[in-house]
């Protein structure tokens, strides 16, 4: 058989492996399905399925890889029961549907090859070659590209970029320290009481002031700070006070949680472990025996000025906010995010109402801008193209973002006009096309040195696919940011393969497992909106309780996790729909402190 020849089996078996897929897939759940649901018609598309297997050439038949059997030791509620028949998958409203079946094959134990497997960038910090596919070095030939090296290439082949923007803190949320974080003050910044209850000098019983007797006190307030010493109010000392006095050795004073130590205090006696008896003196509960620096936070506990606290290329987490305000920033130096222009080719696209006159809704101008948000990206403008090859090209030509992202027109139709475009712009090709389902006519180009353009197949969950694949590591890698571990999670439920290609398949997190869910055809984004990932399965498939590897989406945890604020004002839609963060945070609330109810000493006795 010459090249040509197993080239051309190959473009057969695709075509043959897609429609199986398609029909496995997608057509399975068509309301005009026969009611009745057999087994013979769940597995309508296994013959197609197996015929293809039958056929796949020898030498790319199971380059299975990028998967871990289940070690024995580590069983989940899923897996249990009756010989690990009857697995069952939801569909995203929580409906069993049939379990995929004959479809995969039990992993042989020892699999080091890892396709599969999420290819890691650099962590921000480490030189990378400025445009390290330019001129000089034409890098690996392009087309078509394992889904694993596909991220890999998207991933090396930009530098982080260098540019920083000092945001104040309520603008900072999702962006990248560019800095090392480093404490602008000792915390805490005084020595403070860790509880509500009396600072005391020496061993007790202590003498209380005799006009803050705590039954005078709680009555009729009167201005703070009125009776008493400095820093006192007449319920005793406060926190956000100047100094108190110094506490004479045998005193005690009434003190609450985060206020000031005054001098000479030794110990702090929570309020539920003493008594005021009411004549001037004040006692501990035998149980609680006062120990040297009890409940007393000492100064620079946490951190002394100065002090590293996180470093350059941490991502800004609402925790990292708190820490960055309470050690005394205002502002943050931020790694400016790469800024991406989205366009949306398609005239069939309609921007509201419902679809009519052979029209359908544009899915992707919604979706694209806040999740490029989720990877880092500002983005600057999200436009609808007219479908011809001027306007694409003109929208190309003219945009001055770093990463360009165009939806749809990648693949070989009368209206595709991606590629066109690119060989008018002498853009350089990085990754055509890549072994993936859904998404396979995705690409990669470098439209001139630091500037790129992704371009997403038009199919919905293929887009998607193009995100992940291309977008997420070429958008970390520009931003500076940490690439997430990896995440690996048993299967609940077999999942059909494409005999060479890797498929991406929303999944839902449940007891421990990932459930393949339905409603996974390219043009469906029904699954991919009730998942919590995307199972990355390799080619050959999978079974039940094998471990695949889970992409995070924005909105369950890993990158792309900390949606960016959009600056007000600097992030337009000009195509008019709504740029709203899909998993906003919360407005950053108020926190006890630390409250654990373990009735330990925080100083040592
Ligand atoms: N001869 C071939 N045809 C196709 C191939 C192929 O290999 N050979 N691949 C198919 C696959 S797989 C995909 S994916 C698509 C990719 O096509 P394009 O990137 O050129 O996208 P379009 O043709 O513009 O659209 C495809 C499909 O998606 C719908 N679409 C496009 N944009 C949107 C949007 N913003 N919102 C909702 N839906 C959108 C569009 O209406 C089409 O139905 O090519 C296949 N063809
Ligand atoms: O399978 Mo296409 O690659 O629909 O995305």
């Amino acid at each position: 058989m010459t090249r040509r020849d197993r080239a051309g089996d190959d473009e057969a078996l695709d075509r043959e492996v897609d429609e199986a897929l398609a029909l496995a897939n997608d057509e399975r759940e068509t309301p005009a399905a026969p009611a009745e649901d057999t087994d013979a018609e769940r597995d309508w598309a296994s013959p197609a399925l197996d015929l293809a297997r039958g056929r796949t050439p020898p030498e790319r038949e199971r380059t299975r890889t990028g998967r871990r059997d289940r070690s024995p030791g580590r069983g989940h509620p899923a897996s249990g029961g009756a010989g690990g028949a009857g697995a069952e998958a939801l569909d995203p409203s929580g409906s069993p549907m049939p379990q995929a079946r004959g479809a995969a094959r039990r992993r042989s134990p020892a699999d080091p090859a890892s396709e599969g497997t999420g290819a890691r960038t650099r962590r921000s910090g480490t030189p990378a070659p400025e445009d390290p596919y330019g001129e000089d070095n034409p890098g690996p030939p392009i087309t078509p590209r394992t889904w694993s090296d596909a991220r890999a290439t998207a991933g090396a082949a930009a530098a982080a970029m260098t540019a920083t923007v000092v945001r104040p803190l309520a603008e900072a949320l999702g962006h990248v320290l560019a800095e090392p974080l480093a404490a602008l003050t000792d915390l805490p910044p005084f020595d403070t009481s860790a509880m509500d209850g009396w600072a005391l000098a020496g061993p007790g019983p202590w003498r209380l002031p005799r006009h803050k007797h705590l039954g005078e006190h709680l009555q009729e307030p009167g201005e703070p700070g009125e009776p008493g010493e400095p820093g006192e109010s007449e319920y005793g000392i406060l926190a956000g006070h100047a100094a108190p006095a110094p506490l004479p050795d045998g005193h005690a004073v009434r003190i609450a949680t985060g206020a000031r130590i005054p001098p000479g205090t030794t110990a702090v006696l929570r309020s539920e472990y003493g008594t005021d008896t009411g004549d001037g003196w004040l006692h501990a509960a035998p149980a609680h025996p006062v120990a040297l620096g009890q409940d007393i936070r000492t100064r620079g506990q946490e951190c002394r000025s100065g002090d590293h606290l996180l470093p350059a290329g941490t991502p800004i987490t609402p925790a990292v906010l708190g820490l960055a305000a309470a050690s005394g920033y205002d502002e943050l130096a931020t790694v400016r995010g790469p800024r991406v222009d989205v366009l949306v080719l398609g005239d069939e696209l309609l921007t509201e109402g419902r679809p009519r006159d052979g029209r359908i809704r544009d899915a992707l101008g919604p979706m694209i801008g806040p999740w490029l948000r989720a990877l880092g990206a500002e983005v600057l403008a999200t436009r609808r193209l007219a479908d011809t090859a001027d306007a694409v090209h003109a929208a190309v030509a003219e945009s001055t973002a770093d990463v360009v992202v165009t939806t749809g027109g990648t693949a070989a139709g009368p209206v595709d006009h991606v590629h066109p475009t690119l060989r008018r712009l002498g853009a350089k090709l990085l990754v055509d096309g890549v072994r993936v389902r859904p998404g396979h006519p995705m690409l990669l180009a470098r439209l001139a040195p630091g500037r790129h353009l992704v371009g997403l197949p038009g199919n919905p969950l293929a887009a998607v696919s193009g995100l992940l694949t291309l977008a997420e590591p070429l958008l970390r890698t520009l931003g500076a940011r940490p690439a997430a571990e990896s995440r690996w999670m048993p299967l609940a439920a077999a999942v059909h393969g494409h005999p060479v290609d890797t498929r991406l398949v929303p999944v839902a997190f449940r007891r421990g497992a990932a459930l393949p869910l339905r409603f996974n055809g390219p043009a469906m984004l029904r699954g991919i909106a009730a998942a919590d990932g995307l199972a990355v399965i390799p080619p050959g498939g999978a079974e039940r309780d094998d471990e695949a590897e889970v992409l995070a989406l924005p909105w369950s945890g890993g990158y792309g996790s900390t949606p960016v604020t959009p600056p007000a004002g600097t992030v337009r839609n000009t195509a008019g729909s709504t740029a709203e963060n899909p998993a906003a945070y919360p407005a950053p609330g108020t926190s006890d402190d630390d409250e654990d109810g373990i009735p330990t000493p925080e100083a040592p006795a």
